[in-house]
C-alpha cells in the first residue's frame, strides 16, 4: 500500500486545512499514473510535543514521508517526488512568507519480504 504520512507540529492546528492538504496529495499521487486507486493512503499526524531549530514558538514543520513498493524506475520515483512537494509547497506556501517554517519529503520503499497486505478496495474499484 503507498502510504503518504503527514507528519506536522501542533502549532500549525488549521493553517493549512489539514484535510485539504491530505485531499490535495491524494489527487497529486493519483495524477503521476504510478499508483492504483485503491492503494493510496494519506493520512496526517499533529506532533505535540516537538523542539525546533532555535525554539522559537513559530517555528513549525511538516514533514511527508511516502512508502512505496519496488518496481518503480528512478526516473519515476524523481517525478513522484516531484509532483508531491510541488503540491505541498503551494498549499503551504503561507507558512514560507515568515522565516519559521520547514518542509521535507522522502520517498522510502518496502521491502515485499518484510511486508504483508490484505486489500479489500481493490476488488471493488478494480471492476469500476
Ligand atoms: O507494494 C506495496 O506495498 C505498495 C504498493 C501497492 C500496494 C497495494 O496495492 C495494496 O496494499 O493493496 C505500491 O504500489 O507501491
Amino acid at each position: 500500500m503507498p502510504h503518504l504520512a503527514i507528519e506536522y507540529s501542533a502549532n500549525l492546528d488549521g493553517r493549512p486545512d489539514i484535510d485539504a492538504l491530505c485531499e490535495r496529495l491524494l489527487k497529486t499521487v493519483l495524477e503521476t499514473g504510478l499508483f492504483e486507486i485503491g492503494a493510496v493512503r494519506v493520512r496526517a499526524f499533529r506532533a505535540d510535543h516537538y523542539a525546533i531549530a532555535d525554539k522559537l514558538p513559530e517555528n513549525a514543520f511538516v514533514d511527508l514521508n511516502f512508502r512505496i513498493g519496488k518496481g518503480r524506475t528512478a526516473d519515476e520515483k524523481k517525478r513522484t517526488g516531484e509532483a508531491i512537494f510541488a503540491a505541498a509547497t503551494e498549499v503551504l506556501s503561507p507558512l514560507f512568507a515568515t522565516p519559521h517554517f520547514a518542509l521535507s519529503l522522502e520517498i522510502r520503499e518496502i521491502d515485499a519480504e518484510l511486508s504483508w497486505k490484505k486489500n479489500a478496495i481493490h476488488p471493488r474499484l478494480r471492476g469500476k
